[in-house]
């Protein structure tokens, strides 16, 4: 493992990943760096405390086939489009994606290692080369409640969503600000005058909300003041896809597609900036007291933390405010529910950047770099 490439390490993905790795010291361990772009190529590579080349044309076939391993972060067209040709001209090196365009293939593993660390080492001994990251809402969905599918407790999920603007693109998160932005105007002097009537405010933000000229370019529809019901594009069966992804995705990760835990329920984007909350609706597969299921859930990885079900510390310590830009996985509301000691109700939040998309490539990265 001697020569890295990175494509798409200038977008926002990206660019997480590449501030991880900068923290972490990772490049100090890969001998030969070398950095890639769909439209800069000749100008210089990021900093990462050493010289490396300029960058170089993430379409030359032959540069990238002189890799021993390409870590993606550019998007499902991009793989689509160079992945296939690479592994048709005899390419047989590691393949680290953030996109999903590989996720579901055969030859694929989606790696999530706190979760599936096992299983990832497996398919490198049996030569498996693709190692794809997961859908942010299902890592960190996994990094939250992995303990309870690894000690079999879980017969079916349902989650219901709280999606941030990020999942949708850098752009979507500036049109948040924007929307922000134009209702705070909207408000006028009228919010600085505690004598001011909300009502009145409130009639002048909803007719700011429902303008013709409201920024909607990116989310098509207001996002801030609102929330967005959908997310991705619709399946056959009434999921979106995104809602279908949670299913599949979490049952390739657990290596259970031939016996399907059933996870479901509605995905919404919401105007937070990077995290992804979820609601969790659990049905245990035997009823087992409230203390042992937190130890389970709390020691499953290095990253997950219970919150107490108090109104303090959830408030606190169970937000988007609270967790962007960190590695925390908190999970809290835990209790059992009224249908019977068998339902499990939680609540969690992760930043979809980090444990949902750049972290699990860099410690892909890192397992090759290990070996
Ligand atoms: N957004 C998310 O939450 C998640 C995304 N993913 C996957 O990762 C992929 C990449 O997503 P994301 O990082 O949001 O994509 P971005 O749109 O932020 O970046 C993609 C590429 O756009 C090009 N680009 C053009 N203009 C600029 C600019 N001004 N600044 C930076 N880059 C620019 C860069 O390529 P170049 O250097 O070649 O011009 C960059 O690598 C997605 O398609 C998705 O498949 C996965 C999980 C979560
Ligand atoms: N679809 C996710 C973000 C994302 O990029 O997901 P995926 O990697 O599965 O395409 C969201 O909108 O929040």
């Amino acid at each position: 493992m001697r020569r890295i490439g990175f494509v798409g390490w200038r977008g926002m993905v990206g660019s997480v990943l590449m501030e991880r790795m900068r923290a972490e010291g990772d490049f100090g361990r890969i001998p030969e760096p070398v950095f890639f772009s769909t439209s800069q190529a000749g100008q210089p590579g990021p900093d990462i405390g050493r010289e490396v080349p300029p960058l170089a044309d993430a379409r030359d076939l032959e540069a990238l086939a002189a890799m021993d391993a390409i870590v993606s972060c550019q998007g499902g067209d991009y793989t689509r489009e160079i992945h296939p040709r690479l592994r048709a001209a005899g390419w047989d090196g590691y393949w680290i994606d953030a996109a999903s365009a590989l996720r579901m293939e055969p030859t694929s593993v989606i790696v999530l290692d706190p979760v599936n660390g096992d299983a990832i080492r497996d398919a490198l001994v049996r030569g498996v080369r693709d190692f794809i990251g997961g859908n942010c809402t299902v890592s960190l969905m996994l990094m939250a409640v992995g303990g309870l599918f690894r000690a079999g407790l879980v017969e079916w999920v349902s989650s219901m969503t709280y999606q941030a603007a990020s999942g949708a693109g850098a752009q979507n998160m500036r049109e948040l600000l924007a929307q922000m932005g134009r209702l705070r105007e909207a408000a006028g002097d009228a919010l600085d005058d505690p004598a001011r009537g909300i009502l009145e405010i409130d009639r002048a933000v909803t007719e700011a909300l429902r303008a013709a000229d409201f920024p909607t370019a990116h989310f098509g529809v207001p996002l801030a003041g609102s929330l967005i019901p959908w997310i991705d594009v619709p399946m056959p069966d009434g999921r979106s896809r995104e809602e279908w992804k949670g299913a599949v995705e979490t049952n390739k990760i657990l290596g259970r597609e031939d016996n399907p835990i059933p996870v479901d329920g509605i995905c919404v984007r919401i105007g937070a900036m990077r995290c992804h909350s979820q609601a969790l609706t659990i049905k245990l597969t035997r009823d087992v007291p409230l203390d042992e299921l937190e130890a389970i859930i709390a020691e499953a990885n290095a990253w997950v933390r219970v919150v107490p079900n108090e109104r303090e510390r959830t408030v606190r310590e169970l937000t988007p405010a609270a967790v962007t830009g960190t590695l925390d996985i908190p999970v809290g509301r835990l209790r059992k529910l009224a249908m019977g000691p068998q339902y499990l109700g939680a609540f969690t939040v992760g930043d979809q950047l980090l444990w949902g998309a750049a972290e699990p490539l860099r410690r892909m990265l890192g397992i090759l770099l290990e070996r």
